[in-house]
């Protein structure tokens, strides 16, 4: 039925009124000192998920929309199901809130571009902003709002879900299995790769400030009144069995800030993804041209570095002080020092290929030997994603059937623009299913020396070392780092966590920290993900009517400890279900059959969509036939050969499984790992010729002679 025009105008009025008296009540609460301080673990992790000043603008626009949206529902008494349905279908065009949507993109013509546009903007002309940072997530299935607008979702019975600190201490078990056909490598690469394509960044206000969501001083809940409306704190039962001991019953959780996609038109929240949702390296590069030119050293195409103990390492915030002054394209760069280790890595290579390129053609300006060099980085970092990470993580069967396996010769001849479709990241995938990676964390770092023997000086305990990259400049420690990544064992993906994640992460020098399972199930509620059998069934999966249902899928013990977690079967979070599955997983792969769907289909969807993508021909920006073979020959083992500080001269070829005879992936010489021959991409029209080369001579004789005159 028709909306009453009215009705609409109103909805918009009290939208943008309530986002004044938000701003308003902020303003308050700042000023009694409601935001996290420095030196908590809330602050470390109101850095993990900072937004940037734009973002901030985009969120506040999205939020006048929202509470439109809930405003109007609430006014026509729509169910949930309705919302969902019908507030897309109304457009804010004429009404006081066209403002508030996103300005439309005008991209240079296709033809005219060769390299990524750095905000990921005008990959596919008809829709410039797919894959645009700052733009919404996309959706598999339906939210799951209880409001269908921005609730987070509820039990489907009368009973409350329980608290997630509640379903983590239920559920996962502290413990140390390993996965011992793989490295940590797989781990860190996972963790560096979901920094390429998705970060949600909890709301903050337009100077920066995080809102604290708990009083600090007593541990426990703040009082209504004082509560920031993006606020949705954690509740610790009393009983905690590890916080009881530091009487908190409170820990502090800020929702993540939304966006509005470009239809312009009322609806449901969508996160807004504050980076691009390409593969293309904006953890390397940044996802804005502001924070590209802070990271490129305006000489020969490199990227810039700072030095210490004569080793190259990630620029330095100029007047930083503490131990968190490294910066690279993301902001989670120094998360962990393993994380960052892999990061300094990847600079390097950049900076190593420039200067090949550089040599090779010594009349390509600053900008062309850039473009060239990220081009190839971005080549490998998707030929290592999808030919050695994703193999390990999927399985080689998986491979096939989401069709993965990027092209072995020649070029994929199939990307159309006409028919690409929409990459941005889904919602599920990032707020909950890719999460699972989080259990693969080893609670003790180990390194190790050039005879592959355990430093024991060297091990560090991970929560020691959140924020805090300082380690990377003691002499020895990113070598001893590159062979423990590609020694360590990860931990199995399964319900068993290292405490260093549930009850110390980023404890900084306090005696606890916060916990990441209750984070990521706290996450996904808030973002309206649907619950995991839901999911089951978009994967394909019977539904279950109960728990006893799920035996194919998930382990006797672990379907008894979600039964204490839950009521009912139809209430599970989705990350927790996928780590259940994880115990029955999938012939090949470390995960069980939701979680691989998610997983590949997510990267499918990343690939497929992509007119970058390394091996899409015929497009302005591909590579030719000979250099793509080329990239073909590059793998991790040769970027961790290529780029250590010269004491690491043997690698295992498949640098994310274990360097054992068994499945033939002993550690070897380095110089019998393949690498890619660059000068294809010597430039036959860059080179100097003979009469070119004349010329300058020539002038500079004739000044020399000046000068005697
Ligand atoms: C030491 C290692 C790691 C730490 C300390 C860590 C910590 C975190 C934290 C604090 C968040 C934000 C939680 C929230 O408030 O919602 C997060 C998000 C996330 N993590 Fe990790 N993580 C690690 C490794 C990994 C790995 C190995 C993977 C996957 C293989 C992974 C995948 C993700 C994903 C997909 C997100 C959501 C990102 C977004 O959309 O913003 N993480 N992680």
């Amino acid at each position: 039925d028709e909306v009453p025009v009215d009705d609409l105008h109103d909805a918009v009025n009290q939208g943008l009124a309530q986002v004044e008296s938000m701003l308003e009540l902020e303003r308050r609460l700042f000023a009694e000192g409601l935001t996290v301080d420095r030196g908590t673990s809330a602050h470390l992790h109101s850095r993990m998920v900072a937004g940037s000043e734009q973002q901030q603008n985009t969120a506040l626009n999205a939020a006048r929309i929202l509470a439109a949206s809930t405003r109007l529902k609430n006014k026509l008494n729509w169910s949930a199901d309705e919302a969902r349905r019908a507030l897309p279908l109304l457009s804010l065009d004429n009404t006081l809130l066209k403002n508030s949507c996103p300005e439309s993109i005008t991209c240079p013509p296709a033809d005219s571009i060769k390299y990524r546009i750095i905000d990921g903007s005008c990959n596919n002309q008809a829709r410039p902003d797919w894959g645009k940072a700052n733009t919404p997530f996309q959706r598999a299935l339906n939210d799951a709002y209880a409001d269908g607008v921005f609730e987070p979702r509820e039990s489907s019975g009368p009973t409350p879900l329980k608290s997630p600190r509640f379903i983590s201490t239920s559920f996962i078990k502290l413990g140390a299995t390993t996965a011992n056909d793989f490295t940590l490598m797989l781990m860190t690469w996972g963790q560096f790769i979901t920094h390429d394509i998705t970060k949600a960044s909890s709301f903050t206000s337009a100077d920066g400030k995080t809102p604290q969501c708990c009083n600090v001083t007593s541990g426990q809940p703040l009082n209504p009144e004082y509560l920031h409306p993006f606020c949705l704190p954690i509740d610790i039962p009393a009983d905690d069995s590890f916080y009881q001991q530091y009487g908190q019953t409170c820990m502090t959780f800020v929702r993540t800030q939304v966006g509005a996609d470009y239809s312009c038109s009322l609806g449901h929240a969508e996160q807004l993804n504050g980076i691009t949702h390409w593969l293309d390296g904006s953890m390397i590069y940044g996802s804005s041209s502001s924070e590209l030119d802070s990271l490129r050293l305006g000489r020969g195409g490199e990227l810039k570095n700072s030095t210490s103990n004569g080793m190259e390492l990630l620029p330095v915030r100029p007047s930083c002080s503490d131990a968190t002054c490294y910066y690279a394209g993301d902001v989670r760069a120094q998360e962990n020092p393993q994380l960052a280790t892999v990061h300094t890595l990847m600079m390097r290579e950049h900076n190593r290929i420039a200067r090949a390129l550089s040599q090779l053609n010594p009349l390509w300006s600053d900008e062309v030997i850039f473009q060239e060099t990220r081009r190839i980085v971005i080549a490998q970092l998707q030929h290592i994603t999808y030919t050695e990470y994703l193999p390990a993580m999927l399985g080689e069967q998986a491979m096939r059937d989401y069709k993965l396996t990027p092209a072995a010769v020649g070029t994929y001849a199939q990307y159309d623009a006409a028919t690409a479709g929409d990459p941005s990241v889904w919602n599920e995938f990032a707020a909950a299913v890719f999460r699972v990676g989080h259990s693969q964390v080893q609670g003790n770092l180990v390194l190790y020396d050039s005879n592959d023997v355990a430093v024991q000086d060297q091990t560090f305990t991970l929560s020691n070392y959140f924020f805090d990259a300082s380690k990377l400049s003691e002499p020895g420690f990113i070598d001893n780092a590159i062979r423990g990544l590609t020694k360590q064992m990860p931990l199995a993906i399964n319900p068993e966590y290292t405490s260093q994640l549930t009850n110390y992460l980023f404890k900084g020098t306090k005696a606890y920290g916060m916990d990441l399972v209750a984070l990521n199930v706290q996450r996904g509620r808030e973002h309206g993900i649907p619950d995991y059998n839901t999911v089951r069934v978009f994967c394909g999966l019977p539904k279950a009517t109960n728990f006893e249902d799920l035996a194919n899928e998930i382990d006797q013990t672990t379907i008894d400890s979600l039964k204490t977690a839950y009521e009912s079967v139809d209430d599970i979070d989705l990350y927790i279900g996928c780590l259940a599955e994880s115990s029955r997983p999938v012939n090949g792969s470390l995960l069980g059959p939701t979680g691989l769907c998610i997983v590949a289909r997510q990267f499918a969807v990343t690939k497929n969509n992509d007119r970058f993508f390394y091996d899409v021909g015929n497009q302005p920006g591909s590579l030719i036939i000979g250099q793509l073979d080329e990239i073909r020959k590059t793998s991790l083992a040769r970027i961790l050969c290529d780029n250590n500080n010269g004491d690491v001269n043997t690698m295992q070829p498949k640098a994310f499984r274990a360097p054992v005879a068994t499945s033939n992936n002993e550690r070897q010489q380095c110089s019998l790992i393949p690498s890619m021959n660059l000068t294809l991409w010597k430039d036959p029209k860059a080179t100097p010729s003979k009469a070119s080369m004349v010329l300058p001579s020539i002038l500079a004789i004739s000044f020399s002679a000046l000068l005697l005159i």
